[in-house]
């Protein structure tokens, strides 16, 4: 049921500011408006729900036949609050609203293959090695403004080889593609450390893990009941936005039920994957420095699939011998990296005791696949892996078994976005910039923290800040963001395509043709 109904609206409804989405950037935004005495705004969302890609669903059922609530979007508070500095405003608000969570011990985790456990962990210390050497690196191309590189780059530059070692690629998957849901090839040196920075060096490196059975999303419908009645009338949910149409003066949003909203401001916070699958059509069509913008960015596909085991006669669950105190569990596939790689157990202690469930992670090519076969299809590989990493014999069929479809999912389109390698800060800015009367804010347009919470929390903010200002007359506030009509590839002072540079034949133009 939703938070607040829908308001009944046949026809074009005049407001001063839009807000598209109501997840987290969406919400910030409108909060933003509202502390800034600005109450003349409607919030629209396709989802019947507050919260956006911060989604749960009820999965499995406890002793009493009630069912679970699991995560199947944002899933951890990650960063905290360092001593007497800074704390992640999305730490501050999980606590406001007594979310449930706990620390994800990262050291608690046990090292597996296709022939069971072996132990692999001394890995993680060469891994960590490199890192230090690849971090460091980061910060000298970003200052001295060098050519950006993979991450992968950076890696081997650090002595990092794992291509010929799958327990090694194991022990990478876990420290990298479980976190920005790309691989090192596919992601930039300088800005993969920009975010982890931002976020695990700011506010401090620990990840909370969080089981709350009212959905993480409570805190955000809980900072949305600050400033929303229920029933309010300017929450329109279930409304599908079709089209745009942005002038200096303006924004007209059309919506699939023939509604529509004539605002003199509006803030666009529909997901990156959104963006890049044409969901929404613009009129003007996009300039092509905008374009530049969203193509340039990627938006990844993070899938969790849930099972839920009966437990053994003595009443413990089969991944929890020799203790039933471990968190994680990796798996290193003979053949494929990133296959089934992360198992979590929410029977760990301070998590979900009883409840059975197990969950593993895939992320990018692998999610695709999974997100594209059969649920039957998925949970047979993924038991054929756990067979591998606990015997045959003690692994029994799951009571339940679930995963969303991020990639295919209309409104989302994806998980989050991660910063591709060479794509610069003004391309990534172009993202960010408004068109007209229509700004544009979401996780993908942090430049910092892109792909977590906290990167929507403040960029809705910020969009909400400056039409605040433009509406109340505060000249400072009120500015149109920067974008770059042209974006330059050359490092160097000039271009040089010359045979010195081994530029023997010119590629620009053809013979005999
Ligand atoms: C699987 C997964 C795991 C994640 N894990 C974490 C984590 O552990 N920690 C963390 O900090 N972050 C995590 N994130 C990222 C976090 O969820 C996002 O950064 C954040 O929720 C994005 O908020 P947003 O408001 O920018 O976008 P959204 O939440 O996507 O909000 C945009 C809203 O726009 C609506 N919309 C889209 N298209 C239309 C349309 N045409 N008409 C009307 N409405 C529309 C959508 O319904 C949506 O509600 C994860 C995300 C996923 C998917």
């Amino acid at each position: 049921k939703p938070l607040f109904p829908r308001g009944q609206n046949g026809t074009c409804t005049k407001t001063k500011v839009a807000v598209l989405g109501a997840g987290m950037t969406g919400i910030a935004a409108a909060q933003t408006l509202h502390n800034n005495s600005i109450s003349d705004f409607i919030i629209v969302d396709v989802n019947d729900y507050i919260g956006g890609r911060v989604k749960h669903t009820n999965f499995g059922k406890d002793a009493n036949g009630n069912p679970y609530v699991v995560e199947l979007g944002a899933n951890w508070v990650q960063g905290l609050v360092s001593p007497g500095g800074p704390e992640n405003p999305i730490w501050t608000l999980a606590q406001k609203w007594g979310i449930n969570n706990t620390y994800s011990n990262y050291s608690s985790i046990l090292t597996y293959d296709q022939t069971g456990f072996v132990d692999y962990s001394s890995y993680f210390d060469d891994y960590n090695n490199a890192y230090s050497v690849l971090e460091q690196e980061a910060g000298t191309i970003l200052t001295q403004n060098y050519q950006d590189r993979t991450m992968r780059t950076g890696f081997s530059i650090a002595d990092w080889k794992p291509k010929k070692d799958v327990q090694k690629q194991a022990v990478e998957w876990w420290n990298f593609d479980f976190e920005y849901a790309y691989s090192p090839e596919q992601s930039s040196q300088t800005w993969a450390v920009v975010n982890y920075n931002t976020s695990f060096y700011q506010y401090s490196e620990a990840n909370n893990f969080v089981w709350d059975q009212r959905g993480y999303n409570y805190f955000i419908q809980g900072e949305a009941s600050t400033f929303l009645s229920p029933n309010d009338t300017r929450l329109h949910l279930s409304t599908n936005v079709t089209s745009i149409t942005y002038t200096n003066n303006g924004v007209t949003i059309t919506n699939d039920d023939g509604s529509c909203i004539e605002a003199d401001y509006a803030i666009c916070t529909f997901s990156l994957g959104v963006l890049q699958n044409d969901i929404v059509s613009f009129t003007p069509a996009l300039p092509a420095w905008k374009q530049t913008g969203i193509e340039g960015m990627q938006m990844g596909t993070y899938t969790k699939i849930f099972l839920q085991f009966p437990p053994s006669s003595d009443g413990t669950y089969f991944w929890e011998t020799p203790t039933a105190d471990t968190q994680f569990y990796l798996y290193a596939d003979p053949t494929e990296r990133g296959w089934y790689p992360v198992f979590q157990s929410l029977t760990a202690p301070g998590f979900l005791p009883d409840s059975g469930i197990f969950f593993v992670t895939v992320v990018s090519a692998q999610s695709y696949r999974a997100e594209q076969q059969s649920d039957d299809a998925t949970l047979a590989e993924v038991m054929a892996v756990l067979k591998k990493m606990f015997g045959e014999e003690n692994v029994p069929e799951p009571i339940d078994f679930l995963y969303p479809r991020w990639s295919t999912e209309s409104w989302a389109y994806g998980s989050y976005s991660n910063w591709p390698p060479g794509m610069s800060l003004e391309t990534h800015q172009n993202l960010r910039a408004n068109l007209g009367r229509l700004w544009f804010a979401g996780e993908a347009t942090s430049a910092e923290y892109f792909g977590f919470l906290q990167g929507a929390y403040f960029e809705g903010q910020a969009a909400g800040n400056t039409i605040a200002g433009c509406i109340n007359g505060n000249k400072t506030e009120c500015k149109n963001e920067a974008s770059y009509e042209v974006i330059r590839g050359c490092t160097t002072s000039e271009r040089q395509l010359t045979p010195n540079n081994g530029w023997f034949v010119s590629s620009m133009e053809t013979y005999g043709f």
